[in-house]
């Protein structure tokens, strides 16, 4: 059974290492995946074979580089998380590495740290608690279809957007996040995002450009925004206005499932209630460190690195793929590469 996957996935590696540079393997998306021992008709480039998604899964997400399925994380891990949440907002735990990001509009308010002042908080591989969430075995059996058996999780998140202060900084304007990783072949690579209630277009929902993961990586800059634009929430500058967006409205456990080339952003929080979606990055153990100098990607790695250096307090040392290696957890499988 993990023959054509096997296969599929050494055919994507050979097509990322046949790129002749790392600039050239930025622009290109990896391309000629099909396996040879692949059972199905169609040539399968975003997916690889596997017995969990049906046919009209897998061909939704080839086409529109999302797959949202319902209901898929229960409402007892979704309180444990939700308690963890505020624990930490509270400071009574400190997991090791954690970031925690206040609204650019509220940083300079001098509010104890609470749940009603952080807007996200990055990096938990640390918390066993929160860290549940990239074991889950229902996540990881879908992600699994995506990146093969050996699964790291490369980046945690739990997101809890504030209402609006009517300045628009609740925003999240429209990136891909590969603009944030050093690794690829991207189409190893694939991001959780599960709805922790229900979330619609007044607080905020995400917002996809279908089929956006089939181009390549674009530019991406600070928006310029008057209200303000939050630390490291770089966006696309040049994408078309006219390009159709859609609105995912989710459920409370929901859990939508996307390419880190599909273009994304979420929307103004119009309610009083804190927006929260809890989501992890995976990847394939097998994909590779790539250098982004001369890259699009130089400009947030510089960011990366210099976050990291203060946080640290190092100078100098790191570099872009360090910042990533350090955080990175193995949840199943292997640890190959990363
Ligand atoms: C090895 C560890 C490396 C960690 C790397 C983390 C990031 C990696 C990103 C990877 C993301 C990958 C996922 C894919 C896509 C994600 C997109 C994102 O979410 S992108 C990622 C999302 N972004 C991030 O993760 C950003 C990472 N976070 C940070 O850099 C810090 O938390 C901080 C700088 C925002 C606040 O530092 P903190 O020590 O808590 O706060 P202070 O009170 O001391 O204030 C210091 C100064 O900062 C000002 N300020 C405060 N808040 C904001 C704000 N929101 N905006 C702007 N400015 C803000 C504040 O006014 C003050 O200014 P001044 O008085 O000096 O003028
Ligand atoms: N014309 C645009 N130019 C740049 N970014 C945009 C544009 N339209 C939307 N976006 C980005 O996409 C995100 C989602 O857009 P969306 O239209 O859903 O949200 P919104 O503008 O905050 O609220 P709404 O349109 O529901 O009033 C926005 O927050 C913004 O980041
Ligand atoms: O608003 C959200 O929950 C999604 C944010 C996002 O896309 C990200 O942090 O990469
Ligand atoms: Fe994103
Ligand atoms: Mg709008």
């Amino acid at each position: 059974m993990n023959l054509p996957r096997a296969g599929a996935r050494l055919q994507i590696l050979l097509g990322h290492l046949g790129q002749p540079s790392a600039p050239a393997i930025v622009a290109q998306p990896v391309s000629g995946l099909a396996s040879p021992a692949s059972f199905h008709p169609e040539q399968f480039q975003y997916t690889l074979d596997n017995n969990v998604l049906s046919l009209e899964q897998r061909k939704f997400y080839e086409e529109n580089g999302f797959l949202v399925i319902k209901n898929l994380v229960s409402d007892d891990d979704i309180q444990r998380f939700r308690a963890e949440f505020e624990r930490i907002c509270r400071e009574e735990v400190k997991p090791p590495g954690i970031v925690i990001m206040r609204d650019v509009a509220l940083a300079k308010q001098d509010y104890m740290l609470s749940d009603r002042i952080v807007s996200k908080i990055q990096d938990f591989q640390e918390d066993e608690e929160l860290f549940r969430y990239c074991l889950l075995p229902e996540i990881l059996k879908y992600v699994e279809c995506f990146t093969g058996p050996n699964i790291m999780a490369l980046h945690g998140m739990l997101i809890n957007k504030p209402p609006d202060v009517g300045k628009k900084t609740s925003r999240h304007p429209l990136h891909q996040d590969l603009h944030y990783f050093p690794f690829r072949p991207s189409n190893l690579i694939v991001c959780a995002w599960t709805a922790m209630e229900h979330i619609d277009r007044n607080n905020g929902c995400l917002v996809v450009l279908p089929g956006t993961h089939k181009g390549t990586l674009k530019p991406h800059a600070y928006p310029k925004w008057e209200g303000g634009v939050n630390k490291m929430y770089h966006g696309i500058q040049d994408y078309d206005p006219n390009s159709p967006r859609v609105h995912l409205v989710m459920e409370k456990g929901d859990t939508v499932f996307f390419h880190p080339l599909l273009i994304h952003g979420s929307g103004r929080n119009r309610t009083q209630g804190f927006r929260k979606a809890i989501s992890c990055h995976f990847g394939s153990s097998d994909c590779q460190f790539i250098d982004v100098s001369g890259t699009s990607q130089e400009n947030i790695a510089k960011e990366v690195v210099e976050m990291a250096e203060k946080k640290y307090g190092f100078q100098g040392v790191m570099d872009f793929k360090d910042t990533w290696m350090f955080r990175s957890r193995l949840v199943k499988g292997e640890r190959i590469n990363i």
